[in-house]
């Protein structure tokens, strides 16, 4: 199970598979076996579908093309994207931590949650520094002012995903453009207080603000 917490504590819960998908076909339903269509994600309610996760990028092979494509499409039909993008530990190492980040950006419209998920932070309790997080939200946040524009890059969301915890969670919520989380269904989204604490330090941010 999935949960992203949202700037205005908007949960989104994206379970297993059979539960409900996190992931759609790139065009109106047809013959493609074992793909889930967006109009069927809408027509058992889901409001919301994870793209371009990295274990679509790295395991299945998804491309940014092809991703693209199924953002494009779940949005024209008024399905919310959460939009993944991160940098594997060698490219960080190698400085290019901006560079893949933005380039994964450019398949996404301007109307999509970002979540930025390290590669090297996914399940594995390694995560970056509130620092290290918020320079590259910020970074994501200029490009789209520079790309797109200032106001959208002031109003789109831009979560942070990889170990997010109980002990982390609040040091990375205070930070300017970290606006909330993806939590992954390996622990701490499965566990009923320490989710409620992550939710929390993402609401007190807002009335604080
Ligand atoms: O994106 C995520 C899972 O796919 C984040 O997972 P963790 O919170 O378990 O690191």
């Amino acid at each position: 199970m999935y949960i992203f917490l949202g700037k205005f504590a908007d949960v989104v819960v994206a379970p297993p598979f059979l539960y409900i998908d996190q992931n759609c076909w790139t065009g109106k339903g047809g013959a493609f076996t074992g793909e889930i269509s967006v109009e069927q994600l809408k027509d058992i309610g889901c409001k919301w579908v994870i793209l371009g996760h990295s274990e679509r990028r790295y395991v299945i092979g998804e491309n940014d093309e092809f991703i693209g494509k199924k953002a494009a499409y779940a949005l024209s039909q008024k399905v919310g994207v959460i939009a993944c993008i991160g940098e594997l530990l060698e490219e960080r190492e190698a400085g290019k931590t901006f560079d893949v980040c933005f380039q994964q950006l450019k398949a996404f419209a301007d109307d999509v949650v970002i979540a930025y998920e390290p590669l090297w932070a996914i399940g594995t309790g390694k995560v970056p520094t509130p620092e290290q997080a918020q320079e590259v939200h910020a970074a994501v946040r200029d490009r789209l002012s520079k790309n797109v524009s200032a106001e959208v890059a002031s109003k789109t969301r831009i979560i942070y995903g990889g170990s997010v915890n109980r002990g982390n969670s609040s040091n990375l919520a205070k930070k300017e453009d970290i606006d909330g989380f993806l939590v992954g269904g390996g622990g701490a989204s499965l566990k009923g207080p320490e989710f409620a604490t992550i939710i929390n330090s993402v609401t007190s941010k807002k009335v604080a603000a």
